[in-house]
């Protein structure tokens, strides 16, 4: 089989839950290879046990899955996990850290930490840029084993080739070059044996057969050591692409250290897969279209050299918008499934759905809505909402409740004009009251739709309420408006 010309991947650390940042990036590496009828795999790097947990593991591969963003390759897929988790691949990393020792390329560095610490604090006093100061770099390999096999802990560096120039083409930041003297000697293996980010992901991709490595800008600074790396290895290198941060409204990028705007927490809170995935593909982005689109659509067109390189504010607004898109064509099956199971007659639920799905914003919210009109027990009424009726005063909603009971199966245009005929009220006097006593709430679907899917017994109770609240003149306890009860 020819390998496909574009393979991509996501590789996220499961040591929090997944945000947008992440998201957007695993959103473009999916749009790559479709684009391209590639494949796209995914990879986890848990090599950092003390930071990696399984919980975060399992919420990751729920929130893609929820996503729709499937994976050619990864978890599930029925390979080993050894393809995948990095924890499971020290046996494929042992013999590579053997040649790159063995060649001169790595040496074992005995520094300890506080060591390294106050060798960075005294090059920041001096004005120059931290970076390791090459303490281990020149230890004869005799005295190395030997300080080795009397048990003292080491990491394993790769040694930076002296005054090389490195340069790239980054795929959507243009070319790239850096001098290696600024690089520093890196770890590359921990002192606990396992692979250091560096090392795992760069050979990761080189194994994997990753021909484009889309990711954020935080790594754009790891790029010339991993293509430092891989050549002392003698693998080929992929693109490399930095895509530009999404930062929080405080300026700093979204990171799974500060929780910021989780996929999670917006699942959980009534967002759509189909409004994330569009509000993300626009940062940095024109797909072929300002529809809402799946992922082929999306996919159309997309390639590297049309993303833009200035970071992305996350735009609540927008993804509101986007939520308000997803929701207007979501199949009113798909929408019932949110009603609760005992309050709405299963002839009256698709009808419900019709009507106020307009007025919706998170799925979720059906379940107030049928409360509002089919729950017997009484609405609370925000204090406002009260006062309102107790303006509109008892006669006012005697004349409703008589104009209702005599006029079984009447339109909304006679019974409005006899509405208003009873009360002497026209407009806003007549239906904001006529809303409040009947929903609790001052906006929704029209007042004749409202009408026609109340039960009566319901209906004719809400009037009573209303005119006993008006006669009394007290205001109920006052609450969330949003909240019927
Ligand atoms: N704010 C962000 N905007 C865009 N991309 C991001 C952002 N944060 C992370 N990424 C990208 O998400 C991918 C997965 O990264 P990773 O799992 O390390 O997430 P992280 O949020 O940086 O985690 P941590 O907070 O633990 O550093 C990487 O390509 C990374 O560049």
């Amino acid at each position: 089989m020819t390998p496909p010309a574009v393979k991509t991947r996501f590789a996220p650390s499961p040591t929090g839950l997944l945000h947008l940042g992440n998201l957007r990036t695993a959103l473009f590496n999916v749009l790559l290879a479709r684009a391209a009828g590639g494949r796209f795999c995914l990879r986890i790097e848990d090599s950092d046990a003390a930071r990696s947990e399984t919980r975060y593991l399992d919420a990751l591969l729920e929130d893609l899955r929820w996503l729709g963003l499937d994976w050619d390759e990864g978890p599930g897929d029925g390979q080993p996990e050894s393809a995948w988790r990095q924890a499971e691949r020290g046996g494929v990393y042992a013999p590579l850290f053997e040649r790159l020792e063995e060649a001169g390329a790595a040496y074992p560095c005995f520094c300890s930490a506080e060591a390294l610490a106050e060798a960075r604090a005294r090059q920041r006093a001096a004005g120059q840029p931290p970076r390791y100061p090459g303490t281990c770099a020149a230890i004869p390999r005799a005295e190395a084993r030997r300080r080795l096999a009397a048990g003292e802990a080491a990491t394993l560096r790769f040694r930076v080739p002296a005054a090389r120039r490195i340069t790239f083409d980054d795929g959507v930041r243009g070319p790239q070059a850096f001098a290696s003297a600024d690089l520093g000697d890196f770890v590359i293996r921990r002192t606990d044996g396992t692979a250091a980010f560096l090392f795992g992901n760069a050979v990761d991709d080189a194994l994997g057969g990753i021909t484009h490595v889309l990711r954020g800008e935080d790594h754009l600074a790891n790029t010339p050591r991993q293509l430092l790396l891989l050549q002392a290895l003698g693998f080929a290198a992929p693109v490399y692409a930095h895509l530009p941060m999404i930062v929080g409204d405080d300026g700093a990028p979204l990171s799974k250290r500060h929780g910021a705007g989780a996929v999670a927490e917006l699942r959980a809170a009534g967002y759509r897969p189909e409004a994330l995935l569009n509000y993300l593909a626009r940062l940095g982005y024109q797909p072929a279209s300002d529809e809402l689109l799946d992922l082929d659509g999306l996919a159309r067109g997309f390639r590297l050299a049309a993303l833009g390189r200035a970071p992305a504010r996350f735009d609540g607004a927008q993804l509101d918008h986007w939520q308000e898109r997803a929701m207007a064509v979501l199949p009113v099956a798909a929408l019932t499934a949110w009603l609760p199971a005992d309050l709405v007659p299963s002839e009256a639920r698709e009808a419900l759905v019709a009507t106020v799905r307009p007025n919706l914003r998170f799925p979720q919210e059906l379940a107030d809505w049928a409360r509002r009109l089919y729950d017997p027990a009484p609405l609370t009424l925000a204090a406002d909402a009260a006062a309102t009726l107790v303006a509109a005063g008892p006669g006012f909603f005697d004349a409703v409740s008589e104009v209702i009971a005599a006029s079984p199966g009447a339109g909304w245009d006679s019974l409005r004009r006899a509405l208003a005929e009873a009360t002497g009220c026209r407009g806003r006097a007549l239906f904001l009251p006529l809303r409040l006593a009947l929903t609790g709430v001052p906006h929704g679907p029209g007042l004749g739709e409202l009408l026609d899917l109340m039960p009566d017994d319901i209906r004719r109770a809400r009037l009573e309420r209303a005119r006993e609240l008006a006669a009394n003149g007290t205001s109920l306890d006052a609450s969330d408006p949003q909240q019927p009860h």
